[in-house]
Parts: structure tokens; sequence; C-alpha cells
């Protein structure tokens, strides 16, 4: 019993106060903009938070509410106006959208300069070049860069390693694969069509996972000794009982993983400190350099 617990707040400080300095000797104040549509409860809590840590790390931030009905007319019109907009240096669209709405075109239209999100095609692609992930900084996905930030200090080796990724979405499962891959590790992918998830994650000396379900990775499912990250969020509401989060992963796998990082207070806080992070690396390449 007792993995080492990998807490997000000590790895989350240091990368805010690298953005905190960065922003600081910039000309101008970095400015992030946030838009959502809609009113999931979830988004608003995380807006809230990514708007908080902004303020303390010195950066502005504008967010931009939209009703549920907003079209995509209408969105890429803002969008466009936001481009266009010199003092504006970080464009977020904040996800789920509302079903009607397409996410690939949306995606496609935040200028890439200003994609904190990393997920214009352009940042996806140089995210996964090897050529230009060594030869210059990209934009890429807060979650997998917050989580090889967290690895790094906590001083989990990475390179050579057995890297399994549990889930392949664009936001996380994807990029994780791809962040891992440029740090070396041997890298396997696993989806809903994958054979034998059990045999699968029992190979990983390095676990993430990015499901979204409920304890889906129980004690037999996890190599003795192995280091596993949680990335998964849910809000577990008991009647009369105040919201409770945790994570795609079961607590009993405490007792067999070498170090695990905690849901909430792991994962979460390195996402928006990575946010701070590239909200000041797209300022400094607007500012200094105006390379796309
Ligand atoms: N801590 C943080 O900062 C963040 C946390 N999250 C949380 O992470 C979780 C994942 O988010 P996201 O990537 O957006 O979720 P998605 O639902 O977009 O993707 C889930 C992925 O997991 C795969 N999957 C689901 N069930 C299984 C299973 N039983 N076996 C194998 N693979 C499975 C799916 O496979 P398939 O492709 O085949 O359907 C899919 O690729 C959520 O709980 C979310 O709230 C998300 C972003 C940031
Ligand atoms: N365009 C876009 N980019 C995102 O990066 C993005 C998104 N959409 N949609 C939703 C997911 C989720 N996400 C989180 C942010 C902060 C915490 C976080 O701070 N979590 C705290 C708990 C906070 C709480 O929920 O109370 C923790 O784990 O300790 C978690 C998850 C960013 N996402």
């Amino acid at each position: 019993m007792g993995a080492r617990v990998l807490a997000g707040a000590s790895a989350a400080g240091a990368l805010l106060t690298q953005a905190s300095r960065r922003a600081s000797s910039l000309s101008i104040r970095p400015h992030l903009v946030l838009i959502r549509a809609g009113t999931d409860p979830a988004s608003l809590s995380y807006i809230r938070g990514k708007q908080r840590q902004a303020e303390i790390t010195g950066l502005r931030t504008t967010v931009h509410a939209l009703p549920e009905s907003v079209t995509l007319p209408e969105l890429l019109t803002l969008l466009a106006t936001l481009n266009a907009d010199s003092g504006v240096h970080g464009i977020l669209v904040q996800l789920p959208l509302p079903p009607h709405l397409p996410v690939a075109p949306l995606h496609e239209a935040v200028d890439p300069r200003k994609d904190v999100d990393g997920f214009h095609p352009l940042n996806v692609g140089r995210l996964w070049s090897g050529t230009r992930a060594v030869d210059a900084p990209v934009l890429a996905p807060c979650t997998p860069l917050g989580v090889l930030a967290l690895l790094r200090h906590h001083g989990i080796p990475v390179a050579g390693r057995r890297a399994v990724v549990v889930g392949r979405s664009d936001i996380v499962g994807r990029p994780m694969a791809a962040v891992l891959l440029g740090a070396d590790a041997t890298v396997t992918v696993v989806h809903r069509r994958s054979t034998d998830l059990a045999a699968l994650t029992r190979e990983a000396d390095v676990l993430v996972v990015a499901a979204g379900q409920p304890w889906l990775i129980t004690a037999d499912m996890v190599r003795p000794g192995a280091t596993v990250v949680d990335v998964g969020i849910h809000r577990i509401s008991g009647e009369g009982q105040p919201v409770r989060l945790t994570g795609d992963v079961h607590p009993e796998v405490a007792g067999v993983a070498g170090a695990l990082t905690p849901v909430p207070g792991g994962v979460g806080p390195l996402t928006v400190a990575q946010l701070m992070l590239n909200t000041v690396l797209a300022a400094e390449r607007q500012v200094n350099w105006n390379v796309v």
C-alpha cells in the first residue's frame, strides 16, 4: 500500500512562475480570450479557474459567453475579429461545444499563432513532426504538456520506457502519445476497439489514463511499481452529500502502483498552468518574432 502521490501543485507552481517571469519581460501584457457557448457547469467552473490563475500570473483575460444557440458563422466572425486584433495573443474555444457546432472548422479558424490549445492542424502536424519538435517550441495541447511537466518535476523517467495511453481524443490521448514519443518513450495507444485492455495496460511503466470512465483502471490492470497518471475527472454527487471529484483510476490502484497522480490536485492544475505558459509563448512569438 502506498504509491507515491504525484501532487500537481508544486509542478504547476513552477510553470506559473516561469509564465509570470516571461510575461513581465514582454513589452505588452499577454491577453487570453476564452470563448464558451452554452451553460455546461463544468465549463463554467474551469473557465473561472483559468481566469483566476491568469490574473495571478499577470495575464489579461476576456471571456465571451455565447448562447447555446450560437451559429457556426457567428463564431467564425468572432474568431476572425480576434485573429485580426493584435491586442489578443491567445484564443481558446472551450469544449464541449453544443452538439450542433462542428469542432474542426472552429479549430482551423483560430490563427495558429494564437492557438493556445494546439488544436489547429498546423500545430498538430508540428507536434507530430520530429524535426519541428526539437527545432522550435510548439503550441501543443495543455494537458499532455502538463503531464510531461508533472513527470519531469517528480523525477519520473520516460525515455526508453513503455508508455501506454488509454484514450485517443484530440485534446488528451493523441497529443499525449505525441508528447511521450517526443520524450523518447515507446508508446502504445489504447481505445475502445483495442482487445484485452488489461493485458495492454499491464505492459506500461508509465500508464496515462484519459478514457472518461470512472474507475476504469483497477489494481489487476497495473504492473506493480508502475507510474499511473489519472487524467479523468468525474463529479460524483451522492444524495445530500457535497460533490466529490474522482478519476478514471480506482483508488485500490494506490496499492499496486509505484506512483499515482491524485484527482483532484494532480493533472488538472498542470493543465491550467500550461495554458498560462502557452499564452505567454504565443505572445512572445507574436511580439518578438511575428512568425507563424
Ligand atoms: N485533468 C485535465 O486537465 C483534463 C481532464 N479531462 C478528463 O479526461 C477524461 C478524458 O477526456 P477526453 O479525452 O476529452 O474524452 P473523450 O471521451 O473524448 O475520449 C475518451 C477516449 O477514451 C477511450 N475509451 C473510453 N472508454 C474506454 C475503454 N473502456 N477502453 C479503452 N478505451 C476507452 C475512447 O475510445 P474511442 O476513441 O474508441 O471511443 C476515447 O478515445 C475525461 O474524464 C475528462 O473530463 C479532459 C481534459 C483535461
Ligand atoms: N478548449 C479546451 N481546452 C481545454 O484545455 C479544456 C477544454 N476545452 N474543456 C474541458 C477540459 C478540461 N480541462 C480542465 C481544466 C482544469 C482542470 C482543473 O483545474 N482541475 C482541478 C479541479 C477543478 C474542479 O473541477 O473543481 C483538479 O483536478 O484539481 C481540470 C480540467 C480543460 N479542458
